[in-house]
């Protein structure tokens, strides 16, 4: 799906980090990455490894002291969080164009319009809606066009469909999967699902925890075109075992 000739979008190599306020133990330990424009790349681990904490260090919401963090000049960064975070008195419309709202320099980006992003997750008709009148699938695909409002070339995804049935999880895959077929960010996506990491992903990392770090990247060889079929496939299969070997071996060490 992606060249690795290309340049990275985000690159960190021995990137640790220590919360000042807890009890100051390594969270993360020397993690080391190149992450390339096209690419959909999963961190999945045990409760605690720091997926979320490497996610904010990735948005600069927490300052990179130990290590180095680079990302591609003047590169976009959309996140997406668990909860979709939606203001109550807005509409769904104004929601989606609420970076686009607030930001007060032009970017490098031509920002998309809210009618389009709400066009492309199948939102249109609910553009006058308030959050309250949604589902839950409805509120975060309104989360995921918000986060491409400002046309990211890196979208920070932390477990944004932990929330949901199996259903609508399956269904917001496939349709995470087609933004990113048209628009071709670079994804970095964090879950506890090991089906859901590699029915996404190009590459998936699993970390081992106390302290966190990669300790095992994983290949995903399934074509590029994914859908409903494809979780059916041997193929798939295999490698959700493969993935789910790994972390069961990972996980016990961690816990012994
Ligand atoms: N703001 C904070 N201040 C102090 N410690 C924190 C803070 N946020 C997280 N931690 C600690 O850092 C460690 C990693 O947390 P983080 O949320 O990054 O893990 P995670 O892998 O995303 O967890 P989960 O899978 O349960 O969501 C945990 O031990 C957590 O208690």
């Amino acid at each position: 799906m992606s060249s690795n000739t290309a340049a990275p979008i985000v690159e960190f190599s021995a990137l640790s980090h220590r919360y000042k306020n807890g009890d100051s133990s390594l969270v993360l330990d020397r993690l080391s990455l190149k992450a390339r424009r096209g690419e959909f790349i999963s961190f999945i681990g045990p409760s605690g490894c720091g997926k979320s904490t490497l996610l904010r260090l990735i948005a600069r919401l927490l300052p990179v002291t130990t290590g180095t963090l680079q990302l591609a000049p003047h590169t976009e960064v959309g996140f997406v969080f668990q909860d979709p975070t939606l203001l109550p008195w807005l509409t769904v419309e104004a929601n989606v164009a609420l970076p686009q709202t607030l930001r007060s320099h032009s970017t490098k980006q031509r920002p998309q319009t809210a009618k389009a992003l709400l066009a492309l997750v199948r939102l249109t008709e609910h553009s006058r809606a308030y959050p309250h009148e949604l589902s839950g699938g409805q509120k975060m695909r309104v989360s995921i066009a918000r986060a491409l409002t400002l046309s990211p070339q890196l979208l920070l995804l932390d477990e944004p469909f932990g929330a949901l049935d199996e259903m609508t999880r399956e269904h917001l895959q496939e349709e995470l999967l087609a933004l990113h077929a048209a628009q071709r960010w670079c994804g970095l996506f964090v879950t506890h699902s090991v089906a859901e990491a590699v029915f996404l992903s190009d590459r998936i990392f699993i970390m081992s925890a106390n302290p966190g770090k990669l300790v095992h990247e994983v290949s995903i060889k399934l074509p590029s075109e994914r859908d409903a079929d494809t979780r059916l496939s041997p193929a798939y299969q295999a490698q959700v075992a493969e993935v789910s070997r790994l972390l069961r071996n990972v996980e016990t060490a961690t816990a012994s």
